[in-house]
């Protein structure tokens, strides 16, 4: 990869240079209080910032947060990003109310060496996103004029065609900073020759947005397991009767096509948890799958279905896991989530975490980050890799 990094850039010097970096600070808030309630990509981008504020560096950070419509949208301000970073680097950072505007333009202006700037999110402006390549432009040439160096640390979103991702770069002399980095250097371990056997566990809700990667991986893998709310789809494929279960109705054919292509790599639930609702209180039970009533909905993997696909995980000796078993969020539904992340953490595999709400899980059921190897910031950004996809912010990173 003929990318320049930061460290080529920290090896120019940068002190007293104005450096953009674009990171991926989209974390997770309570829809109550607003507060952060996962800071793991925050936290992510302390190497590459530390380095460049302890190289003297005037830091101007953006980032999106949520999907605004390309206008400010308080629910979905950087502010409380602002404050959290700051406790993270353990000095203030600098808060502009706008992205390109006239808080934006003083904020940058008023920084000293060493000092960090966040800019209001990229996406309360339309050209951020905009399909329309002059809009963009003309968006990316206001972000680039707070640089005079670009880095990519956004790993979660490379692959968007977005402004601040794919146009600003090209106006800056750019690098890849340190999580970008890492995350692409691990990754490329799962598409060059992973040892075997190499087993992929997906979950999660998005069927249809999974179905590709499935598609593109099955060639590679050993063992694809399959679980979570998009289980259901591929369980009415084999003729079962699934409940009021999420179900892709139109997405049936191409699980059965590819049940059938999958020279039987693919494995499925044998037992699931039903509920009577979707709440953390209702109702529930595990069946087995040829036994789910009408009325009832799978919110989890069964014991049995954990047991199976603990077995085949203690073989592999590398692992992707992306998408929760089940609907952790909710403790009675949790179990199968965890109990496939721990055997994940005793197999003696290299093994990675792909997706926001996975790593969220690893978290939130208070499991030690340290046993994956690897726990990436990017869900959708992952994926797209894994599935060879040409990703526009690394691609932009190349020229
Ligand atoms: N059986 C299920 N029914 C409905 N939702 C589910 C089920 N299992 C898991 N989920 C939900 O899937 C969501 C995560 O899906 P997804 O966004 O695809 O994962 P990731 O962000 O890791 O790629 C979680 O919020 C979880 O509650
Ligand atoms: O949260 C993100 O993606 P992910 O949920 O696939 O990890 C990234 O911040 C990208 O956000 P987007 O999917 O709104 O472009």
């Amino acid at each position: 990869m003929s990318i320049r990094t930061l460290d080529d850039l920290l090896a120019e010097g940068v002190s007293g240079r104005r450096v953009l970096v674009r990171a991926d600070l989209n974390v997770p808030l309570d829809k109550q209080t607003g507060d952060i309630t996962d800071d793991g990509r925050i936290r992510a981008v302390l190497p590459t910032l530390g380095a460049l504020v302890e190289a003297g560096a005037k830091v101007v950070v953006c980032s999106h947060l949520g999907r605004p419509k390309g206008k400010p949208d308080a629910q979905f301000s950087l502010r409380p990003v602002a404050g959290r970073l700051g406790e993270l680097l353990g000095a203030p950072v600098h808060f502009a109310t706008d992205t390109v505007g006239d808080s934006a333009r003083s904020t940058v202006e008023g920084l000293v060496d060493g000092q960090v700037a966040l800019l209001e999110n990229l996406r309360f402006n339309a050209g951020e996103t905009s399909k329309d390549e002059a809009e963009r432009g003309a968006f990316a040439d206001q972000l680039a004029a707070f640089g005079d160096a670009y880095v990519d640390d956004a790993f979660g979103a490379v692959h968007r065609k977005h402004a601040s991702v794919y146009d600003v770069p090209a106006r800056l002399p750019h690098v890849a900073g340190r999580l970008v980095l890492r995350e692409v250097e691990v990754l490329s371990k799962l598409t060059s020759e992973p040892e075997r056997p190499y087993v992929v566990v997906l979950g999660g809700s998005k069927v249809s947005d999974k179905l590709a990667v499935i598609e593109a991986l099955l060639p590679t893998v050993d063992r694809l397991l399959i679980g979570g709310g998009m289980c259901f789809t591929f369980l009415k494929a084999q003729g079962l009767e699934v409940g009021t279960s999420l179900l892709e109705e139109d997405m049936v054919e191409t699980c059965r096509n590819l049940l059938e292509r999958s020279s039987g790599k693919i494995m499925l639930p044998v037992d699931v948890v039903v509920a009577d609702a979707f709440a953390p209180d209702a109702a529930h039970d595990t069946v087995r799958v040829d036994g789910i009533p009408s009325h009832r909905l799978g919110l989890d993997v069964g014991p049995e279905t954990v047991a199976g696909f603990s077995a085949a995980l203690s073989q592999a000796k590398t692992i992707f896991w992306n998408g929760p078993m089940g609907v952790f969020e909710m403790a009675a539904f949790a179990a199968g989530t965890r109990g496939i992340a721990e055997a994940i953490t005793k197999a003696d595999a290299f093994s990675v975490v792909g997706g926001g709400d996975s790593a969220a899980a690893v978290r939130a059921l208070g499991l030690d980050e340290s046993s994956f190897n690897h726990i990436s910031t990017g869900g959708g950004a992952s994926l797209e890799y894994l599935e060879g996809k040409a990703l526009p912010g690394i691609a932009a990173l190349e020229n």
